[in-house]
């Protein structure tokens, strides 16, 4: 799989990703969803004047407006496919891949101020968030069959903070029959944050 950074997984034929469409936005949208993490980031971090929130609520209905009129399927949309930078979404962190193979995904990852729960903590439902995603990757890279999340165990060993440079580790550890189990673990330097485990399971004909 050929991976850089946050900059998309490209070249692997399972993930089975049509072309992205050039002439609607694509070139643009990963520096739009950086854009919006930041404005996410700064807007809980604020206490905005009345008439800029009076501002930005007027210019957002008209953004809602006239994203209204371009909606499309599922199979066309292209917010949160693998193969864009950072996938261009906001729901999980961009997440900085150091390593990966088909057993192993390695990196850096950091929560901004949107995920605050409290006293500095990233909230707790943001950390399986983060691990369905990582795991998946593994479950669902390697060139093998599309699986789901049957069940992810989530064990929060200490504080993870938010604003820092956070490292994470997923590895394949078995397989029996559909059943996939993998692991996960996210540090805050040498302190363990929380680790998961998650079972895949390995999807019938039909059932993606
Ligand atoms: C794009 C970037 C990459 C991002 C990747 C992100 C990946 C994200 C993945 C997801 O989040 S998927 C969304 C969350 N998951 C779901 O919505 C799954 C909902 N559940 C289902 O669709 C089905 O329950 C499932 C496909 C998981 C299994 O149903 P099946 O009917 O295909 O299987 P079955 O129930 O026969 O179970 C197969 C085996 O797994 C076992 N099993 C299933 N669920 C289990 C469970 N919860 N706990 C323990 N064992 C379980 C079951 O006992 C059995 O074991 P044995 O083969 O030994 O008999």
């Amino acid at each position: 799989m050929a991976e850089t950074s946050d900059q998309g997984v490209t070249g692997d034929p399972h993930w089975n990703l049509t072309p992205l469409p050039a002439d609607r936005g694509a070139p643009d949208l990963p520096r739009l969803a950086e854009a919006l993490r930041e404005f996410n980031d700064l807007m809980t971090g604020a206490v905005a004047p009345p008439d800029l929130v009076k501002e930005m609520l007027r210019q957002v209905e008209a953004f809602n407006s006239e994203l209204r009129a371009h909606q499309v399927p599922e199979r066309d949309q292209i917010i949160g496919r693998i193969d864009v930078p950072g996938r261009a979404q906001g729901l999980i962190p961009v997440v900085h891949t150091d390593s990966s193979g088909p057993d192993h995904l390695h990196g850096r990852v950091r929560f901004g101020r949107y995920y605050l729960g409290r006293n500095g903590a990233v909230y707790g439902g943001a950390i399986p968030l983060l691990f369905d995603s990582l795991l998946g990757r593994v479950s669902n890279g390697g060139g093998r069959l599309p699986s789901r999340t049957a069940y992810l165990h989530v064990d929060y060993r200490s504080i993870t903070p938010i604003g820092t440079d956070l490292r994470f580790e997923a590895r394949f550890v078995r397989e029996e029959g559909r059943k996939r189990f993998i692991e996960g673990a996210l540090y805050n330097g040498d302190t363990l944050c929380a680790e998961a485990e998650g079972l895949f399971i390995t999807l019938r004909p039909g059932q993606a």
